[in-house]
């Protein structure tokens, strides 16, 4: 592959299920050697578009090219789909081995490397079946790894995990691509893709409704939204400045400020004698035009926004 050649580059993919169009018209270029985002609500089209990359469903349209080959070999791409699944009577290196003699080539030399870069060495031995989901997760990525890929494929690592489990697949997806490694995952949590991505395609119904790096989403994104409770709110209202919106909500006010603007605002509540006594983030940039990208189609088609970010 060209040093520069995309790892993905698709064109016009269209998929249908009988009535619901799950992907309609989506173009997708991911960058060699890039972290690339994929978010959207629930229902947006991310798995369908991951599993046609990895030609595990025909399109109805469009083009895909991966690692710069139109004919779905898909030498160089591994990864998973929904979560991975493995034999939970055998142990994490049984299952690898079962798939490794799938997979053939040198990927039976990898099992071992592949479950140390996943940090399973130690529990290889154990029955999958007593895994927790963050291992299971890493023992996908392990899976993966066996192929030796160039472009990873990662439908929502870092799902059902909990706090640590989620800092140790972060991690790990940093330290893949820090070696080279193309990684493409789906995510429903905007502070995940933040961490992790340089590129972020934001889907909505079958949809791009933006697309680019990380750096063009943030200046696209409106001031964030902070909750503020003072000890005269009537008058924190009337001394709100330029590049300072304040409103009453709730029991306290809602302040719409970038940070440099919010400290202003705040050193000038106090000198006037005005205590604040509360003040978080209510919504960071990101999330916030996040929803506003996707939210009013979540509404529409009565799609649960609880698991957005
Ligand atoms: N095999 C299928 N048969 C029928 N409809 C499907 C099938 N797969 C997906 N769909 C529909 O296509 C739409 C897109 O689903 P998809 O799973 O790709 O979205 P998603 O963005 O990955 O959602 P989630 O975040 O919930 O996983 C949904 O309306 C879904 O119900």
């Amino acid at each position: 592959m060209a040093d520069n050649q995309p790892a993905v580059e698709a064109h016009g993919l269209v998929k249908r299920f009988e009535d619901t169009t799950a992907v309609a018209g989506v173009d997708l270029r991911v960058g060699p050697g890039r972290v690339h985002g994929m978010v959207g609500p629930n229902g947006a089209g991310k798995t369908t578009l991951l599993t046609m990359l990895m030609g595990l469903v025909r399109p109805d349209a469009g083009t895909i090219r991966i690692l710069g080959q139109q004919d779905r070999s898909l030498d160089g791409v591994a990864g998973f789909v929904e979560a991975p699944r493995f034999y939970p009577y055998l142990s994490g290196r049984r299952n690898l081995a079962l798939l490794a003699d799938l997979d053939g080539g040198g990927a039976r030399a990898r099992i071992d490397a592949s479950l140390e870069v996943v940090g399973l060495s130690d529990s290889a031995g154990a029955r999958v079946g007593g895994y927790s989901v963050g291992m299971r997760q890493r023992l996908g990525i392990a899976a993966a790894l066996l192929r030796d890929p160039r472009l990873l494929i990662l439908d929502e690592p870092a799902s059902g995990l909990d706090p640590a489990g989620m800092r140790d697949m972060r991690a790990l997806i940093a330290r893949l691509a820090e070696d080279g490694v193309t990684v493409l995952l789906s995510s429903h949590d905007m502070d995940e893709v933040e961490d992790l991505c340089d590129d972020v395609t934001i889907m909505r119904a079958g949809q791009v409704v933006f697309d680019g790096t990380m750096d063009e989403l943030r200046d696209k994104a409106p001031d964030p939204a902070f909750r503020l409770a003072t000890s005269d709110d009537e008058r924190a209202l009337a001394l709100a400045g330029p590049g300072v919106e304040v409103r009453a909500e709730g029991d306290g006010l809602l302040v719409h400020a970038q940070r440099e603007q919010l400290d202003a605002y705040v050193i000038a509540l106090g000198r006037d004698g005005v205590a604040v006594r509360r003040l978080d983030l209510e919504s960071s940039a990101l999330k916030a035009l996040f929803f506003r990208l996707t939210e009013s189609d979540a509404e529409e088609r009565g799609v649960p926004t609880k698991e957005g970010p």
